[in-house]
């Protein structure tokens, strides 16, 4: 059952995501310089900067969906062309437009579309699926609500179902606890320490300092470079915070 591609090992030697000299600009402008990046398998890692350091666009970058200027990308030591189907991808939720009319049962399922080709219709297991994917995220019961009709922190947790439903090794989610109160980011980090925990690797935009030691156990911190990556335990130091954050950072 499921995709093929499930069967990738997430513990084999090497990292989940491996980065060389990446370099991303805008127009002219450089957002990503010579970034160098390594995350091992079956960690929950936390990538952190200011606003505008190009966290986001580091996730579009290695996902193909910006062409960098240099740059060399590996998944699981595998060029992204073979592996797509291994990487499951929640975009910021401001990136989408949420007044398009259609059910959290069916934004779920449009994460199987990679495995089930756009033209051939979801069935019964495909359902069965996108439902479970719901029930872990706690949002079952909205199965048949429009999404226009979600808080912003439900619409966050349909997202995450989206992704989870892909049941794929590498997850990459783009702040997915941004906007929502207190209780559904506890929710929500819990959900990928559980995911972490059965193996699988999730690369997360954070934006909580508050929070962060308490969930994450690697942690790359970037501000157009990477200022300090590794274990968190061993970077998320005052020093690594201030050159990241700079001054916004108070004492
Ligand atoms: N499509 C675009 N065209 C031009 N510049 C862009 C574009 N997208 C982002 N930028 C610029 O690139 C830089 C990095 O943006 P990015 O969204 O990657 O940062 P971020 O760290 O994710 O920020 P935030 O925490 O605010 O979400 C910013 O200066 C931003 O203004």
């Amino acid at each position: 059952m499921g995709n093929t591609l499930e069967q990738v090992d997430t513990h084999e030697p090497g990292f989940a995501l491996h980065v060389e000299d990446l370099t991303v600009t805008y127009g002219a402008t450089p957002v990503l310089w010579d970034i160098d990046m390594d995350i091992p398998p079956g960690v929950m890692a936390a990538v952190i900067g200011p606003n505008g350091a190009g966290k986001s666009t580091l996730l579009k970058a290695v996902l193909g969906l910006l062409k960098p200027v240099a740059g060399h990308i590996r998944f699981l030591g595998r060029p992204l062309s073979e592996m797509r189907q291994a990487i499951a991808y929640s975009p910021q939720r401001q990136s989408v437009d949420w007044d398009f009319p259609t059910t959290a049962g069916d934004v779920v399922e449009m994460g199987l579309y990679g495995e089930l080709g756009w033209f051939k219709r979801p069935n019964r297991e495909h359902r069965a699926r996108a439902l479970a994917a719901l029930q872990e995220v706690g949002m079952e019961a909205f199965a048949e609500r429009q999404i226009s009709e979600l808080s912003g922190g439900q619409q966050q947790r349909v997202f995450i179902a989206r992704a989870l439903v892909q049941n794929t090794p590498i997850i990459i989610l783009d702040e997915p606890t941004a906007g929502v109160d207190v209780t559904t980011e506890n929710i929500i980090l819990e959900l990928m320490k559980r995911l972490r925990d059965r193996g699988k690797t999730l690369i997360v935009v954070h934006h909580d300092l508050t929070n962060v030691q308490a969930h994450f156990d690697w942690l790359v911190m970037l501000n157009v470079q990477v200022v300090a990556q590794g274990p968190l335990n061993e970077i998320f130091t005052e020093e690594n915070l201030r050159a990241t954050y700079g001054r916004r950072l108070s004492p």
